[in-house]
């Protein structure tokens, strides 16, 4: 179990990045999901122990993360948003080298460690080759590979998906997945679909504060009956803006759809449709309606 208790963190220049955020995660994983700027991965860096808060706490297992740094980052695997890595470095000699770093000190172990990872993370074939000249799934693969070194209890990763393209996206939740039925798995994003697809929890996050937790499922739920759309020429947009809770437009075979929050139908010509987790997203964002925390 994590915990996070009000956490903060105000950089040198004035931004206030985390404005006391409070969290509680099982095993498996959870999904913060929160637009540009929303603070999450200064979260994930000072989950990772990269850097401090100003104050609050994080506790691992009933062990105090601030208290000893060095303690948590044994049991921590961290898969950043950008990773260098050696240029013209293998990625078996690479897994190696950071399996070191990680503590694995046996030769055998660290062997056997590395080509287990490297079988599971699809990457065995292509153990020889180069990190660097790896293609961005293939990338996130092998990120995900060091991130398991060690047989870490908590796993941090921050926009994993950025960019993959859709077989790739799909192969790396299916590894995501098989991960985190044994640990905790903390993964940021701001694509809805990733975590409607992985996460039975998540929290959504907005100028470093928690806007809504709760299983998706739960929280969709709690739309239902409330969200009305409508096709409209794209010029009355912004009238509609202006005068009804519009949740999000989408362009549609040259016109555009709105979809709004109401609890009775908002004027005539809006058809009532079943929310999804983007609706419980917009609606967060957008103060709240909708937000029930469960
Ligand atoms: N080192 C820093 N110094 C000053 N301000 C920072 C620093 N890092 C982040 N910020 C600011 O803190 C806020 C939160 O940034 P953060 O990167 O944590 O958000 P994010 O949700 O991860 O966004 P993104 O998805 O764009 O990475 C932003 O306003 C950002 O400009």
């Amino acid at each position: 179990m994590l915990t996070l208790s009000d956490l903060s963190k105000t950089y040198p220049n004035g931004v206030q990045a985390l404005k006391g955020i409070t969290l509680s995660v099982d095993n498996g994983l959870f999904g913060l999901l929160g637009p540009n700027g929303a603070g999450k991965s200064t979260l994930m860096r000072t989950l990772a122990t990269l850097q401090e808060p100003d104050s609050g706490r994080i506790v691992l297992d009933g062990q105090d993360v601030l208290a000893d740094p060095q303690a948590h980052r044994l049991r921590l695997g961290y898969l950043p948003q950008e990773f260098g890595v050696y240029p013209g470095v293998s990625a078996a000699a690479l897994l190696d080298h950071l399996a070191l770093l990680k503590g694995v000190a046996h030769r055998r172990q660290r062997a056997e460690q590395v080509d287990a990872l490297l079988h599971r993370t699809n990457l065995y074939e292509h153990r020889r080759k180069a990190v660097d000249t790896f293609s961005g799934g293939m990338r996130r693969r092998f990120g995900i590979a060091q991130a398991l070194l060690g047989d870490p209890r908590l796993i941090i990763v921050d926009e994993p998906t950025a960019g993959l393209d859709p077989e790739e996206r799909h192969r790396f939740h299916d590894l995501l997945s098989e991960i985190g039925e044994r640990v905790i798995v903390v993964l940021s994003t701001h694509i809805v679909e990733d975590v409607r697809e992985l996460c039975p929890r998540m929290a959504i996050l907005s100028e470093g504060r928690v806007l809504l937790e709760g299983e998706p499922d739960r929280l969709v739920e709690a739309l239902s009956g409330r969200v009305w759309r409508k096709t409209v020429d794209r010029e009355t947009v912004a009238t509609y803006r202006a005068s009804l809770p519009v949740l999000s437009t989408q362009r549609h075979a040259g016109r555009t759809r709105i979809q709004v929050l109401a609890d009775s139908v908002p004027e005539p010509g809006f058809e009532p449709v079943p929310p999804d987790l983007e609706d419980v997203y917009f609606s967060a964002l957008a103060g709240g309606s909708a937000a029930r925390p469960c």
